[in-house]
Parts: C-alpha cells; sequence; structure tokens
C-alpha cells in the first residue's frame, strides 16, 4: 500500500484533479490519498488557506464574512462544476462556514487554526465525492476517525504517539481509496490544531509510517528536488536521490519543496518517499532514501537559504570558565518561548543565531534587560537581518578543500558570511549572509557545484 500526497497546486482546478485521479486510478496500491486546500491557480492566485486566513481576520474584527466565504466556496464550485457534481456539496460547505464563524474557541490562534483547516477538511470531502461521482470505491475518513491526536500550539501542532497505535488499528478496505484531508487534526479537549504551513506533508508521512506503507508518494508541481531553488537557479540539476538527513537540511534551510518536519515520521519508520509531479507523472523523480552511495553522486548534493533571522551576540570574558553561563541564557530564552537555531561560541564569545518570528521588540527588550541583570555581559547585541545558507551533501567529509572554495566563491561575488558552523553536522556547511545576498550566496555555490563536480551519467 502507497500512501499519495496532493498538494495545493496539484489540487487548484478540475482539470488539475483530473490529472490526480488519473494518477491514483493507475496504481491500486495507491489507497491512501492526502490532500492539500487548492492552491494557486496562477503566480498573481491567492491559496485557499491564506483565504481562510483572510476570514478568520475578518470575523476576528467582528465583520460580515459572507462576502468572504462566498469567495473560498468559489474556489470549490469550480471544481464542482468541471465535474458535473450537484451543486449540494458546496452547499454542505456553506452551512459548514457559516457554523464556523458563529462558533466560540479558546483563543484567538485556535480560531485561526479551526479557519485555516477548512481548506483541507472541505477539499477531501470534494475529493471524495467527485471520486465516487467517478465511480471509484472512495471515501473521506478524517484524521479524528483514524485516531490522530496532536498535542502543541495551533500553527506548530506535534503529532501524539498514542496516534500510531489507533492507526495501526485501521484497516484500509479491499480495494477502496480513503480520502484523508492534511494539515490539522484534533488535540485531546477537541480543538483544531495544524501543522506549520506546507504541513499537509507532515500528515501524509504519519499515515505512512502509521498505516505501515511501502513507499509515501509526494505530488507537487516540479519533477524533482533540485540541487538549489529553481526560483534561484535558472534550471538548476535535478537530484535522483537524497538521503533523509540530507532532506532534512536542505528542506529545514529553504527546499520548500517538502515539509521538514514531516521527514521524522517516514525516518522513524525506514520509509522512503518519492517526490514526482501531478504534470509529469511518468517522470520518476527524486527518492528520499536512509543512505546512497556517495561515490556516484556529487559532493555538494545541494545548496540552500532561508531568510529570517536575528543574531544574539554577547561578550562576556572567560565564558569558557564559567560554569552554567549557557544554561542561565537558554533559561532567559526559554522564559519568552524563544528557541535558537544554531549557537558558535569561543572563549569569551557568543552568538545565538534565532528565528525573527519568535522575536517581538518587547520579547527582545525584556530579553535584553533579564541577559544584562543575570549575565553581565561586557557587550551585547543585536544583529538583525540574517539569511542562512545550507550547503549540503553526504560526500562533504571526502572534500576537506571544499569550505576553502566556498569561502573563495563568496568572495568572488563579493559576500562575507558573518557566521560559519562546519562539524556541528557531519553533512553540513552553515553560513549566515546578510538577507539581501541570500540568492547571490545560493548562485554563486550552485555554480561552484557545477564547475568543480563531473556529473555522473545518472544524474540530470
Ligand atoms: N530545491 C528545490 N527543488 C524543487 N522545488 C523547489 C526547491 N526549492 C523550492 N522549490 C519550490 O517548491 C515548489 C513546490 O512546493 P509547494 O509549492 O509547496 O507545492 P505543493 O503545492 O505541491 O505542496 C516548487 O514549485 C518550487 O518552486
Ligand atoms: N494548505 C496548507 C498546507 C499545505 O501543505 O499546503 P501545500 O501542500 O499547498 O504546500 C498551506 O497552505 O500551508
Amino acid at each position: 500500500m502507497k500512501v499519495i500526497k496532493f498538494g495545493g497546486s496539484s489540487l487548484a482546478t478540475g482539470a488539475q484533479l483530473e490529472k490526480v485521479i488519473h494518477i491514483i486510478r493507475q496504481d491500486p496500491t495507491r489507497q491512501v490519498v492526502v490532500v492539500s486546500a487548492p492552491g494557486k491557480r496562477s503566480p498573481s492566485d491567492v491559496k485557499v488557506t491564506d483565504l481562510l486566513k483572510q476570514l478568520a481576520d475578518q470575523v476576528l474584527a467582528g465583520q460580515d464574512p459572507a462576502a468572504q466565504i462566498e469567495v473560498i466556496l468559489a474556489r470549490y464550485t469550480e471544481i464542482q462544476h468541471y465535474f458535473g457534481l450537484a451543486d449540494d456539496v458546496v452547499e454542505h460547505l456553506r452551512q459548514h462556514l457559516k457554523r464556523l464563524a458563529k462558533a466560540t474557541y479558546p483563543g484567538v490562534a485556535y480560531l485561526k487554526a479551526a479557519f485555516m483547516a477548512q481548506g483541507e477538511h472541505m477539499n477531501a470531502q470534494l475529493v471524495a465525492a467527485v471520486m465516487t461521482h467517478l465511480g471509484m470505491n472512495a471515501r473521506f475518513v478524517s484524521p479524528k476517525a483514524l485516531g490522530i491526536t496532536l498535542t502543541g500550539k495551533p500553527g506548530a501542532a506535534q503529532v501524539n504517539e498514542d496516534s500510531y497505535t489507533a492507526l495501526a488499528q485501521f484497516a484500509v478496505p479491499e480495494g477502496a481509496v480513503i480520502v484523508v484531508p492534511g494539515f490539522y487534526a484534533y488535540d485531546e479537549a477537541g480543538n483544531v490544531l495544524t501543522f506549520p504551513r506546507g504541513g499537509s506533508d507532515i500528515t501524509g508521512s504519519i499515515l505512512a509510517k502509521g498505516l505501515g506503507a511501502d513507499l509515501y508518494e509526494n505530488f507537487t508541481d516540479v519533477s524533482w528536488v533540485y540541487a538549489a531553488d529553481p526560483r534561484i537557479v535558472a534550471q538548476p540539476r535535478a537530484i535522483n536521490t537524497l538521503t533523509y538527513r540530507e532532506m532534512r537540511e536542505l528542506a529545514y534551510a529553504g527546499f520548500s519543496v517538502f515539509n521538514d518536519e514531516a521527514l521524522i515520521p517516514v525516518i522513524e519508520a525506514g520509509i522512503r518517499v518519492n517526490i514526482k509531479n501531478t504534470n509529469a507523472p511518468d517522470d520518476p523523480g527524486t527518492i528520499i532514501a536512509p543512505t546512497k552511495n556517495v561515490q556516484h553522486h556529487h559532493h555538494i548534493t545541494g545548496v540552500a537559504a532561508k531568510k529570517g533571522f536575528t543574531a544574539l551576540y554577547l561578550h562576556h570574558y572567560l565564558i569558557n570558565q564559567e560554569v552554567g553561563f549557557t544554561l542561565k541564557l537558554l533559561k532567559i530564552l526559554a522564559q519568552y518561548g524563544v528557541s535558537y537555531e544554531h549557537m558558535p561560541s569561543g572563549i569569551d564569545d557568543l552568538t545565538m543565531i534565532i528565528d525573527e518570528n519568535q522575536l517581538t521588540p518587547q520579547i527582545k527588550d525584556q530579553i535584553t534587560a533579564e541577559v544584562r541583570a543575570q549575565i553581565h555581559p561586557d557587550e551585547l547585541e543585536w544583529l538583525p537581518d540574517f539569511a542562512i545558507v545550507m550547503v549540503v551533501g553526504e560526500g562533504l567529509y571526502a572534500r576537506p578543500d571544499l569550505v576553502a572554495r566556498i569561502m573563495v566563491a563568496l568572495a568572488d561575488a563579493g559576500i562575507e558570511p558573518s557566521v560559519i558552523n562546519q562539524g556541528a553536522s557531519k553533512i553540513g556547511l552553515m553560513l549566515t549572509v546578510p538577507t539581501a545576498r541570500a540568492a547571490a550566496a545560493v548562485r554563486a555555490i550552485y555554480a561552484l557545484s557545477c564547475r568543480r563536480q563531473t556529473a555522473p551519467a545518472a544524474e540530470r
């Protein structure tokens, strides 16, 4: 049995859904289908999840949501009409959205999550209805019916381990297809929680592990994971095979084609992931596997950049001798719900790289005051506007000259990295550069990886 997930780009229109249904029909083992909400029909279009976010904001502001509800439903009506389905399907969704606007929630974040989850909830029902209409043995199955429960905050939920016990009891009926909405499930109290954006990939991975899939197929709008983001580098090299840890690092650092958190369940279960293209389903796509034969691959597998980081720099004599210095600092950050991404340090200096989304001006002021009071640094500075650049490859260890060559390539492009972290991960080199230079850094390192490495015939 295969779990097969379709992203918003694969479900944006009736014509796209027709391709999806063709793909499902081609292989009787494609029995567990995970769907996202309809995505963009053109580059200037708005994803249904974002329309729902706007709807939630209107409800919170006490505005009349009727017009926005119709804008959202029009996306589903378009698909319904493409297949000549009866109007009662969308009417059912209309009533559901209206009820949602009147319900009460434990807090603003819960309300937003409940609305944003509807994109997937409604789409899975529509997709199942279309498939049934076309004579297929398909049915909608909710995350609740599967026994998936979540913990954590709305927008950053995590799967409860008990979910896997429940999923193990679920048998997919012989010859049938189940259609499951991605991106959300419920907590123990029955509130809707969502995963981070792009989180339908996570639902697919949880189902692949919990239901014991042979393969997790992830269909999107590109045929491969490329060695660099195709929006940054024109026609980058396609990657045939990636290891789990290569993909984790690259997805974390900007390869948005697959969610970084989505790898964890499949890693735990040892299930391979196949990234494939709904618009070119015969292309074999990229396989993400536990290991690969490094000799047959590039030393640099990929290079990615992620914007939106701030550094907290501290100078304090004898950090290395002061027992518990870092512990005190981490406790202060924890007090304000702030985690860190990287923390290079020296005998008298420490730089903590933090995701900007966690920091408001008020939180920064409070952290500054606490650090000054408890740690007494000689210097404290917030350095905003960083991007992280990750150079990743299982074969990096075999090329000790690579760091020097990367630095030369960056210097030639006029880019000066402020932090370099190699060794923390065996397969990755992390650099920070100013946000405005992130794309140029990716291009410079990518060009280097093409110039000095001979592409094996199998690699495209
Ligand atoms: N290294 C990469 N290889 C392929 N695609 C990438 C890469 N980095 C970023 N992307 C982007 O990811 C997109 C697919 O992800 P996403 O838009 O989330 O699709 P979906 O709607 O199918 O979930 C591609 O269209 C591409 O622009
Ligand atoms: N619809 C959600 C979840 C998701 O995974 O979407 P997509 O598959 O289109 O990236 C989002 O926009 O974040």
